[in-house]
Protein backbone atom coordinates (compact mmCIF):
# COMPACT_ATOMS: atom_id res chain seq x y z
CA UNK A 1 0.00 0.00 0.00
CA UNK A 2 1.83 3.43 -1.40
CA UNK A 3 1.14 5.81 1.85
CA UNK A 4 0.59 9.56 1.00
CA UNK A 5 0.16 11.76 3.87
CA UNK A 6 -1.53 9.07 5.47
CA UNK A 7 -3.31 7.88 3.09
CA UNK A 8 -4.16 5.03 1.22
CA UNK A 9 -3.40 6.49 -2.53
CA UNK A 10 -4.06 3.01 -4.25
CA UNK A 11 -7.14 2.68 -2.77
CA UNK A 12 -8.37 6.61 -3.32
CA UNK A 13 -7.51 5.83 -7.23
CA UNK A 14 -9.56 2.56 -7.24
CA UNK A 15 -12.59 4.31 -5.89
CA UNK A 16 -12.65 7.59 -7.58
CA UNK A 17 -15.57 8.03 -9.90
CA UNK A 18 -13.60 9.96 -12.26
CA UNK A 19 -10.74 6.97 -13.04
CA UNK A 20 -11.87 6.77 -16.17
CA UNK A 21 -11.78 9.61 -18.10
CA UNK A 22 -8.36 9.74 -18.04
CA UNK A 23 -8.43 7.53 -20.79
CA UNK A 24 -9.90 10.79 -22.99
CA UNK A 25 -6.55 12.15 -23.11
CA UNK A 26 -3.53 11.61 -24.94
CA UNK A 27 -0.51 12.28 -22.12
CA UNK A 28 2.64 11.46 -23.55
CA UNK A 29 4.09 8.37 -21.32
CA UNK A 30 6.38 9.49 -18.51
CA UNK A 31 4.45 12.94 -17.75
CA UNK A 32 2.99 14.49 -14.79
CA UNK A 33 0.93 17.03 -16.20
CA UNK A 34 0.21 19.86 -13.66
CA UNK A 35 0.19 22.81 -15.97
CA UNK A 36 -3.76 21.96 -17.10
CA UNK A 37 -3.98 25.30 -15.33
CA UNK A 38 -1.95 27.12 -18.13
CA UNK A 39 -2.67 24.68 -21.28
CA UNK A 40 -4.89 21.87 -20.67
CA UNK A 41 -3.55 18.77 -22.43
CA UNK A 42 -4.87 16.93 -26.04
CA UNK A 43 -8.46 15.25 -26.01
CA UNK A 44 -7.93 12.43 -27.99
CA UNK A 45 -11.31 13.16 -29.60
CA UNK A 46 -9.61 16.88 -30.95
CA UNK A 47 -7.53 15.36 -33.71
CA UNK A 48 -9.87 13.41 -35.71
CA UNK A 49 -12.15 15.87 -35.47
CA UNK A 50 -10.51 18.44 -36.67
CA UNK A 51 -9.45 16.25 -39.17
CA UNK A 52 -13.12 15.71 -40.48
CA UNK A 53 -13.74 19.48 -40.21
CA UNK A 54 -10.47 19.30 -42.55
CA UNK A 55 -11.32 17.15 -45.30
CA UNK A 56 -15.21 16.93 -44.90
CA UNK A 57 -16.27 20.08 -43.76
CA UNK A 58 -14.12 22.62 -45.59
CA UNK A 59 -12.79 20.17 -48.32
CA UNK A 60 -15.79 19.03 -49.78
CA UNK A 61 -18.20 21.73 -48.67
CA UNK A 62 -16.47 24.11 -49.25
CA UNK A 63 -18.54 27.68 -48.84
CA UNK A 64 -21.92 25.73 -48.19
CA UNK A 65 -19.69 24.71 -45.05
CA UNK A 66 -21.49 27.63 -43.34
CA UNK A 67 -24.89 26.41 -43.63
CA UNK A 68 -24.56 22.65 -44.24
CA UNK A 69 -22.56 22.32 -41.30
CA UNK A 70 -23.56 25.50 -39.66
CA UNK A 71 -20.27 27.22 -38.64
CA UNK A 72 -22.14 30.39 -38.65
CA UNK A 73 -24.00 29.30 -34.99
CA UNK A 74 -20.65 27.34 -33.93
CA UNK A 75 -20.14 29.87 -31.27
CA UNK A 76 -23.48 29.69 -29.61
CA UNK A 77 -23.46 26.03 -29.81
CA UNK A 78 -20.10 25.87 -27.80
CA UNK A 79 -21.28 28.35 -25.88
CA UNK A 80 -24.23 26.58 -24.44
CA UNK A 81 -21.37 24.01 -23.78
CA UNK A 82 -19.28 25.85 -21.49
CA UNK A 83 -22.95 27.42 -20.01
CA UNK A 84 -23.42 23.84 -17.93
CA UNK A 85 -19.79 24.03 -16.66
CA UNK A 86 -20.26 27.63 -15.17
CA UNK A 87 -23.79 27.75 -14.28
CA UNK A 88 -24.66 30.04 -17.43
CA UNK A 89 -29.02 29.95 -18.39
CA UNK A 90 -29.27 28.67 -21.97
CA UNK A 91 -28.67 31.14 -24.19
CA UNK A 92 -25.84 33.26 -22.30
CA UNK A 93 -22.41 32.29 -23.46
CA UNK A 94 -20.61 32.38 -27.26
CA UNK A 95 -17.46 31.21 -27.17
CA UNK A 96 -15.54 33.78 -29.12
CA UNK A 97 -12.48 35.74 -29.17
CA UNK A 98 -9.72 35.85 -26.51
CA UNK A 99 -10.39 36.52 -23.27
CA UNK A 100 -8.62 39.85 -23.04
CA UNK A 101 -10.60 41.37 -25.94
CA UNK A 102 -14.31 39.67 -24.34
CA UNK A 103 -13.02 41.50 -21.11
CA UNK A 104 -12.71 44.41 -22.97
CA UNK A 105 -15.91 44.32 -24.77
CA UNK A 106 -18.39 43.33 -21.77
CA UNK A 107 -15.99 46.02 -19.18
CA UNK A 108 -17.02 48.44 -22.04
CA UNK A 109 -20.50 47.46 -21.88
CA UNK A 110 -20.82 47.74 -18.30
CA UNK A 111 -19.89 51.00 -18.15
CA UNK A 112 -22.34 52.37 -20.21
CA UNK A 113 -24.90 50.70 -18.13
CA UNK A 114 -23.84 53.05 -15.35
CA UNK A 115 -23.02 56.40 -17.14
CA UNK A 116 -23.08 58.01 -13.88
CA UNK A 117 -20.15 56.43 -12.37
CA UNK A 118 -16.16 56.40 -12.99
CA UNK A 119 -14.81 53.61 -11.14
CA UNK A 120 -13.66 50.30 -11.91
CA UNK A 121 -12.63 48.19 -8.93
CA UNK A 122 -10.02 45.54 -9.34
CA UNK A 123 -7.55 43.95 -7.06
CA UNK A 124 -3.69 43.54 -7.19
CA UNK A 125 -4.00 39.25 -7.48
CA UNK A 126 -6.01 39.90 -10.95
CA UNK A 127 -4.51 38.55 -13.87
CA UNK A 128 -2.10 41.31 -15.55
CA UNK A 129 -3.66 41.06 -18.87
CA UNK A 130 -7.49 41.87 -17.12
CA UNK A 131 -6.28 45.43 -15.77
CA UNK A 132 -3.97 46.23 -19.16
CA UNK A 133 -7.45 45.48 -21.04
CA UNK A 134 -9.17 48.19 -18.45
CA UNK A 135 -6.26 50.23 -18.76
CA UNK A 136 -6.91 50.79 -22.20
CA UNK A 137 -10.34 50.86 -22.10
CA UNK A 138 -10.41 53.98 -19.51
CA UNK A 139 -7.44 56.30 -21.66
CA UNK A 140 -9.97 55.28 -25.02
CA UNK A 141 -12.86 56.90 -23.39
CA UNK A 142 -10.85 59.60 -21.99
CA UNK A 143 -14.14 60.55 -19.56
CA UNK A 144 -12.25 60.45 -16.10
CA UNK A 145 -12.39 56.96 -15.46
CA UNK A 146 -10.27 55.26 -12.44
CA UNK A 147 -8.91 51.51 -12.42
CA UNK A 148 -8.75 51.45 -8.92
CA UNK A 149 -6.82 48.10 -7.88
CA UNK A 150 -6.61 46.94 -3.75
CA UNK A 151 -5.23 43.77 -1.99
CA UNK A 152 -7.84 41.22 -3.15
CA UNK A 153 -8.92 41.08 1.00
CA UNK A 154 -10.10 44.17 0.40
CA UNK A 155 -12.52 44.33 -2.13
CA UNK A 156 -15.44 43.93 -0.54
CA UNK A 157 -14.79 47.04 1.71
CA UNK A 158 -13.99 49.19 -1.34
CA UNK A 159 -17.29 48.46 -3.14
CA UNK A 160 -19.27 51.81 -2.80
CA UNK A 161 -21.29 53.92 -4.42
CA UNK A 162 -18.82 55.33 -6.55
CA UNK A 163 -18.15 52.09 -8.55
CA UNK A 164 -19.56 51.11 -11.67
CA UNK A 165 -17.95 47.83 -12.21
CA UNK A 166 -16.10 45.29 -9.78
CA UNK A 167 -13.78 42.98 -12.22
CA UNK A 168 -12.24 40.22 -11.24
CA UNK A 169 -10.88 37.10 -11.84
CA UNK A 170 -12.27 34.30 -9.43
CA UNK A 171 -9.06 32.24 -8.57
CA UNK A 172 -5.88 34.35 -8.47
CA UNK A 173 -3.94 33.33 -11.10
CA UNK A 174 -0.50 32.79 -8.89
CA UNK A 175 -1.84 32.25 -5.27
CA UNK A 176 -4.93 30.06 -6.03
CA UNK A 177 -6.91 31.96 -4.01
CA UNK A 178 -10.28 32.13 -4.53
CA UNK A 179 -13.40 35.14 -4.35
CA UNK A 180 -16.57 34.83 -2.97
CA UNK A 181 -18.58 34.97 -6.17
CA UNK A 182 -22.02 35.56 -4.36
CA UNK A 183 -20.92 37.78 -1.64
CA UNK A 184 -19.13 40.28 -4.07
CA UNK A 185 -21.76 40.27 -6.55
CA UNK A 186 -24.61 41.02 -4.19
CA UNK A 187 -22.10 43.39 -2.14
CA UNK A 188 -21.30 45.27 -5.69
CA UNK A 189 -25.18 44.97 -6.43
CA UNK A 190 -26.12 47.01 -2.72
CA UNK A 191 -23.57 49.43 -4.02
CA UNK A 192 -25.38 50.08 -7.49
CA UNK A 193 -22.66 48.12 -9.46
CA UNK A 194 -21.96 45.76 -11.60
CA UNK A 195 -19.73 42.20 -11.09
CA UNK A 196 -18.06 40.76 -14.14
CA UNK A 197 -16.42 37.90 -13.56
CA UNK A 198 -12.78 36.52 -15.13
CA UNK A 199 -13.06 32.22 -14.74
CA UNK A 200 -9.81 31.72 -16.68
CA UNK A 201 -8.74 29.71 -13.67
CA UNK A 202 -12.46 28.58 -12.95
CA UNK A 203 -14.19 26.94 -16.10
CA UNK A 204 -14.05 23.18 -16.07
CA UNK A 205 -11.52 23.36 -12.60
CA UNK A 206 -14.58 23.82 -9.95
CA UNK A 207 -18.39 24.67 -10.08
CA UNK A 208 -19.54 27.94 -11.14
CA UNK A 209 -22.74 29.30 -10.52
CA UNK A 210 -23.22 32.80 -12.40
CA UNK A 211 -27.19 32.39 -11.87
CA UNK A 212 -26.48 31.82 -8.63
CA UNK A 213 -24.29 34.35 -7.94
CA UNK A 214 -26.19 36.93 -9.88
CA UNK A 215 -23.36 37.95 -12.34
CA UNK A 216 -23.78 39.94 -14.68
CA UNK A 217 -20.98 39.59 -17.08
CA UNK A 218 -18.55 36.64 -17.27
CA UNK A 219 -14.81 35.92 -19.55
CA UNK A 220 -12.69 32.64 -19.73
CA UNK A 221 -10.24 30.89 -21.52
CA UNK A 222 -10.99 27.87 -23.87
CA UNK A 223 -7.51 26.76 -23.46
CA UNK A 224 -6.74 26.00 -19.57
CA UNK A 225 -9.29 23.55 -17.79
CA UNK A 226 -11.76 23.31 -20.58
CA UNK A 227 -8.61 21.83 -22.93
CA UNK A 228 -9.54 23.49 -26.18
CA UNK A 229 -5.90 23.90 -27.50
CA UNK A 230 -2.88 26.63 -27.65
CA UNK A 231 -4.82 29.99 -28.39
CA UNK A 232 -8.67 27.83 -28.45
CA UNK A 233 -11.34 30.98 -28.37
CA UNK A 234 -12.63 32.14 -25.21
CA UNK A 235 -15.99 32.66 -23.70
CA UNK A 236 -18.12 35.65 -22.85
CA UNK A 237 -21.23 35.62 -20.71
CA UNK A 238 -23.54 38.40 -20.65
CA UNK A 239 -26.83 37.72 -17.83
CA UNK A 240 -30.19 37.76 -19.14
CA UNK A 241 -31.43 41.06 -17.76
CA UNK A 242 -29.16 42.84 -19.68
CA UNK A 243 -28.86 40.81 -22.79
CA UNK A 244 -31.42 43.56 -24.57
CA UNK A 245 -29.49 46.31 -23.25
CA UNK A 246 -25.66 45.95 -23.74
CA UNK A 247 -24.17 47.82 -26.45
CA UNK A 248 -21.36 46.05 -27.69
CA UNK A 249 -18.24 48.28 -28.34
CA UNK A 250 -17.12 46.23 -31.14
CA UNK A 251 -19.73 46.54 -33.62
CA UNK A 252 -18.93 43.79 -36.02
CA UNK A 253 -21.20 42.46 -38.59
CA UNK A 254 -21.07 38.98 -36.56
CA UNK A 255 -22.93 40.47 -34.22
CA UNK A 256 -25.70 42.66 -36.29
CA UNK A 257 -29.07 41.57 -36.02
CA UNK A 258 -28.82 40.44 -39.76
CA UNK A 259 -25.35 40.24 -40.88
CA UNK A 260 -25.84 39.18 -44.43
CA UNK A 261 -28.77 41.72 -45.24
CA UNK A 262 -25.15 44.24 -45.74
CA UNK A 263 -26.78 46.95 -44.13
CA UNK A 264 -24.47 49.87 -43.56
CA UNK A 265 -25.94 50.87 -40.13
CA UNK A 266 -25.15 48.68 -37.45
CA UNK A 267 -28.09 47.27 -35.67
CA UNK A 268 -27.19 44.57 -32.67
CA UNK A 269 -28.23 41.25 -32.51
CA UNK A 270 -30.41 40.06 -30.48
CA UNK A 271 -29.05 38.41 -26.88
CA UNK A 272 -25.68 37.06 -26.26
CA UNK A 273 -24.85 37.12 -30.43
CA UNK A 274 -24.49 40.93 -30.32
CA UNK A 275 -21.14 40.41 -28.61
CA UNK A 276 -19.69 38.48 -30.96
CA UNK A 277 -17.63 40.23 -33.67
CA UNK A 278 -16.09 38.72 -36.54
CA UNK A 279 -16.00 35.17 -38.55
CA UNK A 280 -15.74 32.52 -36.15
CA UNK A 281 -12.38 30.48 -35.91
CA UNK A 282 -14.30 27.27 -37.24
CA UNK A 283 -11.24 24.93 -36.82
CA UNK A 284 -10.61 26.34 -32.87
CA UNK A 285 -13.93 25.95 -32.10
CA UNK A 286 -14.42 22.92 -33.77
CA UNK A 287 -11.16 21.68 -31.26
CA UNK A 288 -13.37 23.52 -28.49
CA UNK A 289 -16.41 21.73 -29.28
CA UNK A 290 -14.67 17.69 -29.21
CA UNK A 291 -12.81 18.78 -26.01
CA UNK A 292 -15.98 19.95 -23.91
CA UNK A 293 -17.66 16.76 -25.10
CA UNK A 294 -15.19 14.89 -22.79
CA UNK A 295 -17.16 17.03 -20.15
CA UNK A 296 -20.74 15.88 -21.16
CA UNK A 297 -20.68 13.68 -18.12
CA UNK A 298 -18.71 14.46 -16.00
CA UNK A 299 -20.49 16.34 -12.51
CA UNK A 300 -18.28 18.95 -11.03
CA UNK A 301 -18.91 18.32 -7.80
CA UNK A 302 -17.24 15.22 -8.35
CA UNK A 303 -14.49 17.25 -9.71
CA UNK A 304 -14.11 19.80 -7.20
CA UNK A 305 -13.88 16.73 -4.24
CA UNK A 306 -11.20 15.14 -6.05
CA UNK A 307 -9.10 18.21 -6.80
CA UNK A 308 -9.33 18.72 -3.17
CA UNK A 309 -8.49 15.51 -2.49
CA UNK A 310 -4.95 16.12 -5.30
CA UNK A 311 -4.18 19.53 -3.49
CA UNK A 312 -3.91 18.06 0.35
CA UNK A 313 -2.00 15.52 -0.72
CA UNK A 314 0.68 17.08 -2.52
CA UNK A 315 0.59 20.39 -0.34
CA UNK A 316 1.38 17.75 2.56
CA UNK A 317 3.89 16.03 0.71
CA UNK A 318 6.30 18.97 -0.69
CA UNK A 319 5.98 20.58 2.97
CA UNK A 320 7.61 17.30 4.36
CA UNK A 321 9.71 16.96 1.61
CA UNK A 322 10.91 20.25 1.15
CA UNK A 323 10.83 22.73 3.46
CA UNK A 324 12.31 25.59 1.14
CA UNK A 325 9.04 25.74 -0.63
CA UNK A 326 6.74 27.80 1.37
CA UNK A 327 3.09 27.51 0.06
CA UNK A 328 1.22 30.55 -0.61
CA UNK A 329 -2.42 31.22 -0.21
CA UNK A 330 -5.57 30.30 1.56
CA UNK A 331 -4.89 26.58 3.68
CA UNK A 332 -9.28 26.40 3.90
CA UNK A 333 -10.43 24.80 0.42
CA UNK A 334 -13.08 27.04 0.28
CA UNK A 335 -10.77 30.08 -0.36
CA UNK A 336 -9.06 28.38 -2.56
CA UNK A 337 -9.46 27.03 -6.79
CA UNK A 338 -7.50 24.30 -8.31
CA UNK A 339 -3.69 24.72 -8.13
CA UNK A 340 -1.32 25.00 -5.49
CA UNK A 341 1.97 27.61 -5.01
CA UNK A 342 5.30 27.73 -3.49
CA UNK A 343 7.15 30.51 -3.27
CA UNK A 344 10.95 29.36 -3.53
CA UNK A 345 14.23 31.13 -3.98
CA UNK A 346 15.03 29.10 -6.73
CA UNK A 347 11.65 28.43 -7.88
CA UNK A 348 12.80 28.66 -11.84
CA UNK A 349 16.05 26.42 -11.63
CA UNK A 350 13.52 24.29 -9.68
CA UNK A 351 10.67 23.85 -12.13
CA UNK A 352 12.93 23.18 -15.13
CA UNK A 353 14.51 20.74 -13.18
CA UNK A 354 10.95 19.47 -12.63
CA UNK A 355 10.26 19.50 -16.25
CA UNK A 356 13.42 17.38 -17.00
CA UNK A 357 12.16 14.42 -14.87
CA UNK A 358 8.68 14.96 -16.33
CA UNK A 359 6.85 16.96 -14.16
CA UNK A 360 5.32 19.73 -15.70
CA UNK A 361 4.34 22.88 -13.65
CA UNK A 362 5.04 26.35 -14.10
CA UNK A 363 6.89 29.29 -12.93
CA UNK A 364 5.39 32.50 -12.10
CA UNK A 365 7.62 35.57 -11.62
CA UNK A 366 9.13 36.39 -8.87
CA UNK A 367 9.44 33.11 -7.26
CA UNK A 368 6.32 31.09 -7.18
CA UNK A 369 6.15 27.24 -8.81
CA UNK A 370 2.99 26.72 -9.68
CA UNK A 371 0.92 23.07 -10.33
CA UNK A 372 -2.71 22.76 -11.20
CA UNK A 373 -4.95 19.91 -10.66
CA UNK A 374 -6.74 18.87 -12.97
CA UNK A 375 -9.34 15.68 -11.67
CA UNK A 376 -10.01 14.57 -15.37
CA UNK A 377 -6.66 13.02 -15.93
CA UNK A 378 -4.36 12.72 -12.77
CA UNK A 379 -4.30 10.47 -9.96
CA UNK A 380 -3.46 10.33 -6.48
CA UNK A 381 -0.43 8.09 -7.46
CA UNK A 382 1.01 10.92 -10.11
CA UNK A 383 0.32 13.30 -7.09
CA UNK A 384 2.19 11.14 -4.97
CA UNK A 385 5.43 10.52 -7.71
CA UNK A 386 5.31 14.65 -8.13
CA UNK A 387 5.79 15.27 -5.16
CA UNK A 388 8.38 12.38 -4.33
CA UNK A 389 10.43 13.60 -8.08
CA UNK A 390 10.59 17.27 -6.17
CA UNK A 391 11.56 16.07 -2.55
CA UNK A 392 14.56 14.10 -4.69
CA UNK A 393 15.23 17.00 -6.32
CA UNK A 394 15.23 19.12 -3.41
CA UNK A 395 17.72 16.74 -1.37
CA UNK A 396 19.88 16.56 -4.51
CA UNK A 397 20.07 20.21 -5.10
CA UNK A 398 20.08 18.80 -8.63
CA UNK A 399 17.96 21.89 -9.87
CA UNK A 400 21.43 24.05 -9.30
CA UNK A 401 22.77 23.53 -12.72
CA UNK A 402 23.37 26.19 -15.28
CA UNK A 403 21.03 24.85 -18.14
CA UNK A 404 18.39 25.06 -15.69
CA UNK A 405 19.03 28.88 -14.75
CA UNK A 406 18.60 30.18 -18.38
CA UNK A 407 15.60 31.42 -19.01
CA UNK A 408 13.38 31.00 -21.54
CA UNK A 409 10.56 33.40 -23.86
CA UNK A 410 7.62 32.27 -22.41
CA UNK A 411 7.02 31.01 -18.89
C1 LIG B 1 -7.23 35.35 -15.39
C2 LIG B 1 -6.74 35.38 -16.81
N1 LIG B 1 -7.38 36.15 -17.71
C3 LIG B 1 -6.97 36.19 -18.98
C4 LIG B 1 -5.89 35.44 -19.41
C5 LIG B 1 -5.38 35.50 -20.80
O1 LIG B 1 -6.20 35.94 -21.74
P1 LIG B 1 -5.85 35.77 -23.29
O2 LIG B 1 -6.33 34.41 -23.67
O3 LIG B 1 -6.55 36.88 -23.90
O4 LIG B 1 -4.36 35.83 -23.44
C6 LIG B 1 -5.21 34.62 -18.51
C7 LIG B 1 -4.04 33.80 -18.92
O5 LIG B 1 -3.37 34.01 -19.86
C8 LIG B 1 -5.66 34.61 -17.18
O6 LIG B 1 -5.02 33.86 -16.29
N1 LIG C 1 -1.95 32.18 -22.47
C1 LIG C 1 -0.68 31.78 -22.28
C2 LIG C 1 0.24 31.78 -23.32
O1 LIG C 1 -0.18 32.20 -24.54
C3 LIG C 1 1.54 31.37 -23.11
C4 LIG C 1 1.91 30.93 -21.85
C5 LIG C 1 1.02 30.94 -20.81
C6 LIG C 1 -0.26 31.40 -21.02
C7 LIG C 1 -1.21 31.47 -19.92
O2 LIG C 1 -2.34 31.17 -20.10
C8 LIG C 1 -0.77 31.97 -18.64
C9 LIG C 1 -1.85 31.88 -17.62
N2 LIG C 1 -2.96 32.75 -17.85
C10 LIG C 1 -1.39 32.04 -16.22
O3 LIG C 1 -2.21 31.90 -15.35
O4 LIG C 1 -0.23 32.30 -15.96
Amino acid sequence: MRQGAGLDVAALDRDDPLRHKREAFDIPDGVIYLDGNSLGPLPKAVAPRIAEVVAKEWGKSLIRGWNDHDWIDLPARVGGKVARLIGAEPGTVVATDSTSVNLFKVLAAALQLRPDRRVILSDSGNFPTDLYMAQGLRDLLDRGHELRVVAPEDVEAAIDETVAVVMLTEVDYRTGRRHDMATLTAKAHSAGSLAIWDLAHSAGALPVDLQGAGADFAVGCGYKYLNGGPGAPAFLYVAPKHQGSVTPPLSGWMGHAAPFAFDLDYRPAAGVDRMRVGTPPVLSLAALDAALDVFADVDMEAVRAKSISLCRLFIAEVEARAPDLVFTGPHDFTGRGSQVSFSCAYGYPLMQALIDRGVIGDFRAPDIVRFGFTPLYLSHADVLRAAEILGEIVAAKAWDQEKYHRRAKVT
